[in-house]
């Protein structure tokens, strides 16, 4: 489990979002800092500069959303949290501590929910206990809590293909919290998942970040889903990756995908990424990009 288990952070509230409604966490401090972070790998000889350095601050409680076209960086940035990836250079910190490794403070889920298949629901919500040395009634305990949470209770006793995709996720998001991480790292958890699913799995993760308080960080190559779910959208451009925008997102939840403002606000980012990439490209064809 440990290379499952990636390293996170947390956000910043203010006092103004507190007022917003009964599903908006109460902030307590940052527990994110990146700083300066960025990526260069080498392939096939050749060096590709993934992420240009990034600096980011994310509070504790925060949902932030990385959004952005494929290869512009969010993934990497998001393993470079989890501790699962290098920084070519920069330091990510976590409550103050640089981030040297993976760590159960920080757990990273992706689009296919990676469920061990010889173990049913329940066994695969206690892994991560059963590795800590909980004992057999606490840890039943525990994942009864958070099976109950992601709305599974009765499946207990399936095993991964007995469920649907959501299901999964859902076990994987148990699972995850079960450890009690302070920050979810969640890189494009319900892309694979049919439209009316994903759309449920968003108010139930807003529930489930609401009741838990943790931070999350949320890759999504979706402008909708981005504000639908975040108090931040940190918006990234292509061709070297980097970050271009940080809009704060105002909307009271629990946030209708059909709200007029939500709707709105969407356009006004799908601009920017739009005009950013093009610009990109443009650069990119001219020679012009360094
Ligand atoms: N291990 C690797 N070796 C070489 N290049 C890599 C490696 N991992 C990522 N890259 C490159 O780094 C860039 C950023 O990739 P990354 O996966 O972080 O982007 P992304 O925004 O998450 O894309 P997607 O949304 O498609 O997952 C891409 O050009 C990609 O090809």
């Amino acid at each position: 489990m440990a290379s499952n288990i990636a390293s996170i952070a947390s956000v910043s509230q203010t006092t103004e979002q507190e007022g917003k409604g009964s599903l908006t966490p109460l902030a307590h401090g940052t527990s994110l800092r990146i700083e300066g972070v960025s990526k260069t790998f080498e392939s096939n000889g050749r060096q590709v500069e993934a992420l240009r350095p990034v600096d980011l601050k994310i509070a504790s409680g925060e949902f932030v959303c990385f959004l952005g076209p494929s290869g512009c960086g969010k993934s990497t940035l998001l393993s470079i949290i989890a501790g699962l990836e290098s920084a070519s250079s920069g330091t990510v910190f976590a409550n103050d501590r640089a981030v040297s490794g993976p760590g159960t403070d920080r757990i990273l889920l992706f689009q296919e929910a990676a469920l061990f298949p010889w173990l049913d629901v329940q066994k695969n919500v206690e892994f991560g206990l059963r590795q800590a040395g909980i004992p057999a009634r606490k840890r039943a305990e525990i994942a009864h809590k958070f099976i109950e949470l992601v709305h599974l209770k009765g499946f207990e006793r399936s095993y991964s293909h007995q469920l649907s995709g959501g299901m999964r996720q859902r076990a994987a998001i148990a699972r995850a919290l079960a450890i009690d991480p302070e920050v979810l790292l969640m890189d494009e958890p319900f892309g694979a998942l049919d439209a009316f699913t994903r759309d449920r799995l968003h108010s139930e993760l807003e529930s489930i970040w609401s009741s838990t308080q943790k931070t999350i960080l949320f890759v999504t190559h979706n402008v909708r889903e981005a504000v639908a779910l975040g108090d931040r959208v940190v918006v990234f451009a292509p061709r070297p990756g980097r970050i271009v925008r940080d809009f704060r997102i105002d909307l009271p939840r629990p946030r209708s995908l059909e709200d007029h403002n939500l709707v709105d606000k969407a356009a006004e980012i799908l601009e920017v990424l739009r005009s950013e990439t093009e610009a990109s490209e443009q650069e990119e064809h001219n020679g012009t990009r360094n």
